[in-house]
């Protein structure tokens, strides 16, 4: 294989339940068959270097990422300006090839370009819903410079997902991975 058979892009609001998500369906779909990708990893990897961060600490879903998350932010803005798939490509280039990626964290309507001009119709695109409310519950707190930049909000008005899901409890969540599922064994 030179190619998964399914690419899934996965996106949605801040503490929406991404990560979640995506891990529950890879533990479902196994190492052999499914990997998670993260296009946040080259980027936090290359910030971490150039500001001597802690690269574990920046990818994980604690506080330390919050602190830094804004500045960050507008550096992978810049970045991107100057080359628009740099993330994306780092992500896949290091990944293995496995029949399916999950890819667990699409804030851009350039990362959906990018994936469909190099991997074409491969490339599923699936958007995971929660209540404000229940994401206040999971740790969100609104933040000028993340909550309203182009990196929450960019995909607000996209409408070509081939899936929708709703994350906003354990029945919810359960229903979702059902639904996506179904969705990989017809597209496969
Ligand atoms: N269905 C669910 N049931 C229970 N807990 C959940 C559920 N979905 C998400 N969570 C919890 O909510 C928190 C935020 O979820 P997660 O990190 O997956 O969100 P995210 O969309 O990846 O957020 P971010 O954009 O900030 O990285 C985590 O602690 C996660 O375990």
């Amino acid at each position: 294989m030179t190619f998964p058979m399914v690419i899934l892009l996965f996106s949605g609001k801040r503490k929406s339940g991404k990560d979640y998500i995506c891990g529950k369906l890879q533990s479902i779909l196994g190492n052999e068959k499914s990997t998670i990708i993260r296009i946040s990893e080259p980027l936090k990897g290359i910030y971490a270097k150039y500001h001597n961060l802690d690269l574990k600490e920046l990818l994980s879903d604690g506080p330390y990422k919050e602190i830094y998350r804004s500045e960050m932010i507008k550096w992978s803005e810049e970045e991107r300006n100057k080359n628009l798939g740099i993330f994306c490509k780092a992500a896949c280039d290091s990944a293995p090839i496995t029949q399916i990626w999950i890819v667990s964290d699409i804030r851009r309507k350039t990362d959906i370009e990018w994936f469909k001009n190099t991997y074409g119709d491969l490339v599923k695109t699936i958007k995971i819903t929660a209540n404000i409310q229940i994401r206040e519950k999971r740790g969100l707190v609104f933040t000028e410079g993340v909550d309203d930049a182009p990196s929450e909000c960019d995909l607000d008005d996209f409408n070509q997902w081939d899936l929708i899901i709703s994350n906003n409890n354990s029945e919810e969540s359960e229903e979702a991975l059902n639904t996506v599922l179904d969705f990989l064994n017809k597209a496969i």
